[in-house]
Parts: structure tokens; sequence; C-alpha cells
């Protein structure tokens, strides 16, 4: 039975709190998991939220999707109602979708207590709705929601109502953990006991996990493991409260563990593209430390890891970040040892192989500094300059030298703050005494050092200070506080670099930050 992976993200992850995809979103949503490889789709609830009716009336003529089918959700129809004269159940016909995904109450409880109806007539609302559905030629899907609490609660009655959904025609019966409360020996057990009392195919059952208990993934692999051929998941694991089962986990570990080829080939390393652009369009700042798909899922800080990567990446690497489109990176901090000044040397394309002595004195140095308060893991920039200073042949001319710079803060008599800055500095031979204002004070001396250098270098018109950061470093052994800044630089389509800067003085700190900062863009021009 082939295996289905099935992506919720733009139903179940749009109900994340925060999260409002419009129209356009949801169309862009889709064509990225279809890229990704999944088989299907849900795209929403057509006839209960208007934007996704829109969806699925656009999606019709404007998707062209390669891997997924498109899949509508709804509920059954209503107690004591018809399914054919539902309006509900017509809007789930009218998205014109070639498969229909319907959610059925699965717990006892729910069934009097929520829908406030019979055991009974919950079955018989299941087994119409899927009939119905059926026999208008659409492919049915029933989630079973609070399948397993349910079914702790009453094995029999959850159990007769996957053997009624099944038996109506539905394809797969989804097994829910809508609360997340679930862990995976729980999931393992409930499927066990269940396929056993029914004598139902566990390839005929999926599995939906909400991630309440941080398990949601374990959930999705223990279900698998158990026999389930459907999973089913959000990107980036948005979902309502603690979110879904993150998608791209799931099928990195069916892929690259149990060894399950459930995606198309060449899919799996899109992920990191994927993941990315639909946190791009949800606005959601992609959580750098996600399984897989993080910026730092393969970085790494420790002096030890980096000594045995540089023997081999897979020692300190549970898989290859290549294959799901991800990179490894050394991070040089504190923590660094001699092998990860050298790895991240390499990876700024400085070879120190054969300078031991230099390695010792950057690796020497870079403890001091961090224990000073400075920061090397955000700040390549700056890292490379400080090793780039060691390597004579390597180090980049200082654009200039500075005389001096003063800066003033003027707060006027209509309540307009304005800063001003002149820089005296010497420019290849000639002095130059430069003044600007700024909004703030590193803006002026920012503008003011532009103006002083501007004729020598013209090339500095092409950079911006794009972002700026500052922390304040408690003291500590009896220092006073310090206080960090990190400047982003950015140079049009060439891309950006980060610089650092410590003092106890935020002009000052920021001043080391900015002079590093042009001397590595122009260096690299
Ligand atoms: C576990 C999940 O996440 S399932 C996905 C849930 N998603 C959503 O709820 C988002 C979209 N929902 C909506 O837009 C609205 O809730 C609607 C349009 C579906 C329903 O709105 P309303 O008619 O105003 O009803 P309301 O939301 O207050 O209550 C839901 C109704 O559906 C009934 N219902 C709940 N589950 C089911 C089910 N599986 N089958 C049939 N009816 C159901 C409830 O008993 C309740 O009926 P009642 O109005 O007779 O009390
Ligand atoms: C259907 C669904 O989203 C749930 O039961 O959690």
């Amino acid at each position: 039975m082939t295996f289905q992976v099935y992506d919720t993200t733009l139903r179940d992850g749009a109900q994340r709190e925060g999260l409002s995809y419009s129209v356009v979103d949801k169309l862009a949503v889709a064509r990225l998991l279809d890229e990704f490889g999944v088989g299907f789709i849900e795209g929403g609830w057509p006839g209960a939220v208007p934007k996704d009716t829109e969806f699925f009336r656009r999606a019709a003529t404007e998707l062209d999707l390669r891997h997924a089918v498109l899949v509508a959700f709804g509920a059954t129809r209503r107690a004591g109602a018809v399914a054919a004269d539902d309006p509900q159940v017509r809007g789930l016909l009218d998205a014109q979708t070639p498969a229909i995904a319907l959610v059925a109450k699965a717990d006892l409880r729910h069934v009097e207590r929520a829908l406030r109806t019979t055991a009974k007539e919950n079955l018989a609302m299941i087994h119409d709705t899927v009939t119905h559905l059926v026999a208008e030629g659409r492919r049915v899907f029933v989630d079973g929601e609070h399948t397993f609490d349910g079914y702790r609660h009453d094995p029999a009655y959850t159990a007769s109502v996957v053997e009624t959904a099944l038996a109506a025609g539905a394809e797969r019966f989804v097994l829910c953990d809508t609360n997340g409360g679930m862990l995976p020996s729980q999931v393992t057990a409930t499927i066990a006991d269940l396929t056993d009392r029914i004598g139902v195919a566990p390839e005929l059952l999926g599995m939906h996990a909400q991630n309440d208990t941080a398990c949601a993934v374990a959930n999705t692999i223990a279900a698998v493991e158990a026999g389930v051929r459907h999973v089913q998941g959000t990107a980036n694991g948005y979902g309502e409260r603690p979110g879904n089962a993150d998608i791209f986990a799931v099928v990195a570990n069916l892929q690259l563990k149990l060894g399950l080829p459930v995606l198309p080939e060449g899919c799996l390393a899109q992920m990191v593209r994927v993941s990315h652009a639909i946190a791009e369009i949800a606005n959601i700042a992609p959580d750098t430390h996600q399984a897989y798909a993080g910026a730092a899922a393969f970085a790494h800080k420790a002096g030890l890891h980096a000594s045995a990567i540089k023997v081999d990446p897979l020692l300190y690497n549970h898989v290859e970040p290549e294959v799901v489109g991800n990179d490894m990176r050394i991070l040089v901090t504190e923590m660094a040892g001699r092998a990860s000044i050298e790895l991240k040397s390499r990876e700024l394309g400085l070879d120190l192989a054969g300078h031991p002595e230099t390695l010792s004195r950057v690796t020497k140095r870079v403890k001091e500094l961090e224990a000073g308060g400075w920061s090397f893991e955000a700040a390549d920039a700056s890292f490379e300059l400080l090793v780039r200073a060691e390597l004579p042949d390597a180090a980049p001319a200082r654009p200039f030298e500075l005389e001096s710079y003063r800066v003033l803060v003027e707060h006027r008599e209509d309540g307009a703050v304005v800063s001003e800055a002149t820089v005296k500095i010497r420019v290849r031979g000639e002095r130059v005494i430069a003044t600007a204002e700024g909004n703030g004070p590193v803006n002026a001396l920012d503008e003011a050092l532009r103006v002083g250098l501007g004729r020598h270098y013209p090339e500095l018109l092409d950079f911006e200070l794009a972002d700026y950061k500052v922390r304040i470093l408690e003291g500590s052994h009896g220092t006073g506080a310090v206080t960090r800044v990190l400047v982003e630089t950015a140079a049009g389509r060439g891309g950006g670099w980060t610089t650092v800067g410590v003092h106890p003085n935020v002009v000052e700190a920021s001043w080391h930050a900015l002079v590093d900062a042009l001397t590595y863009g122009l260096d690299r021009r």
C-alpha cells in the first residue's frame, strides 16, 4: 500500500495563534509544499472560512500541482440531518477537490457532551457522510478526533467508529491525538490493541499528532513503526496550541532513519528552502534550532566536536546536512579549540593548517576577548579580520587612521533630538575633517566617516547599515558593565556581513563595530 504524506499546513497549521494567511499566501504555500513532494495538501475548510472557499476556487485554475492532491476539510453532517442536504457537506463538494477529509468524533464523551447526540447517531453521521461523498466520486479520509483519549476511555465505542468509517468507504481512518497528550509508548500500545480488536490492517490507518507533550514527531514515528502508512503534519510544526507534528522532521526521519522513500526523488533536499520560504510567508521568524531545517541544526560550537569533525564531519552529525538542503557551520566562541578556529577559518577561505602558532594565538585571543564580552559567533567579519591580523600576508589595509572623533547630542527647543559627529582621520596621506548629522550618535558617526572617506572610496556608497543590536553585559570579577554592539552591513546584491564591538561606552563599542564593517567591506571589494 502506498505511503501517504499528508500536509495540513493550510488547515491545522493556520490554527496557530498569530498566523493569518491571505488567499495569495495560501496559494504560494501550496506551491512550495508541492515542490517538497507531499502527496496531499489539506487547503482549509470551504464553506466555513470564506478565505478557504476562495482558496479552493482559485486553486482550481491557478495551481498546477505536480505531486500533491488537494483536499478539502470539513465535518460529518449534523445530527438528525441528511448528508446530501447538509449545507456544510455541500460546501465540501463545491470545493471540487479530488479528496475530502472529514473530522468525526471518536470519543464517546465528545459525542454525548459536545455533539449532544447519541453514540448510534454519531456512527450514522459518519456512515452517511462518507458514503455520500464517496458516491459523489471523492476520495475520503476520516480524521477521528480524540481517537487515543476515546480509546482509553471506551475502546469498544472508538473501535466501532473506526470500523464504521472504513466500512463506509473511507480510504484511511486517521488516528488523531487531538489534545496532544500521548506519549510514544501509548501510541504504540493503542494501535496494537485497536488493530487486534477489530482485525483492521494498520496500513488503513493514519496518524495526526498535536504537539502538547512535545512528542508529536515521536508519536508519528511510533505510529509508522506500528504499521501506519499515512502521516499528517504541518510545515515547521505550525498548528493549534503548541502546534502539530513538523512534517519536515517526520519525513526526514522516515526517509533517513527508517529507510522509507516517502517523497519523490530529489525532494528531501528542498526542505530548508521550503521551510524558510513558508516561514517568510507566515511572517514567523524561522526557528534557528528546528531539527533538520534550522540554521543551527548542524552548527557546532564545542571545540571537542570541531576536532573530531576535522577528521570526519559525520562523527558529530547524525546525517549529512546536504541531504535536507542544510549546511554545517562551525561557531567560534570561548568554547573553541584550535580545530574550531582552523575549520572556521577554512570556511572563510583562510588556510591555517600550516600555521600552528597562529592557530594557538588566535584561539587564545578569541577566548580572552570573549571573556571580556566579545562574541564572534554572529560576527564572522570581525573574526576574519582578527585572524588576518595574525597572518602578515593576509592582513587587510586599514582604510584610514583615526586622529579623533567627537559626537554631540542636541535636544532642541522644539523637542527634536539631533546628533552630530565629527571625525578627524588620515586617508591615503591626506588629513580629513568631516562632520555629519544623524538621528542618533551612531548614525551620525557612520555618516561622518562616510563623508570623510567617500572621495577616496566611492564604493562606500553601496554599503548600508542594515541592523544595529546593542546588549548591555553585566560586569563580572569586579569589572563594570560593558556594552556589546553588533552591526550588520548590507551591500546590494553582494550580501552582507556582521561585525562586533565591545566597550564600557556604547559609542566606542559602536565605533569598533563600524570600523570593522568598513574595513571588511572595502577589503572585500
Ligand atoms: C480538531 C480540529 O482542529 S478540527 C478543525 C476545527 N476547525 C475549525 O473549527 C475552524 C473553522 N470553524 C468554523 O468556521 C466554525 O466553527 C464552523 C463554521 C465550522 C461552525 O460554526 P457554528 O455553526 O457557528 O458552530 P460552532 O463553531 O459554535 O460549533 C460547532 C458545531 O459543530 C458541531 N460539531 C463539532 N464537531 C462535529 C463533527 N465532527 N461533526 C458534526 N458536527 C460537529 C458542534 O457540536 C457544534 O454544533 P452546535 O452548533 O449544534 O452546537
Ligand atoms: C483533526 C484534527 O486536527 C485533530 O483532531 O487534531
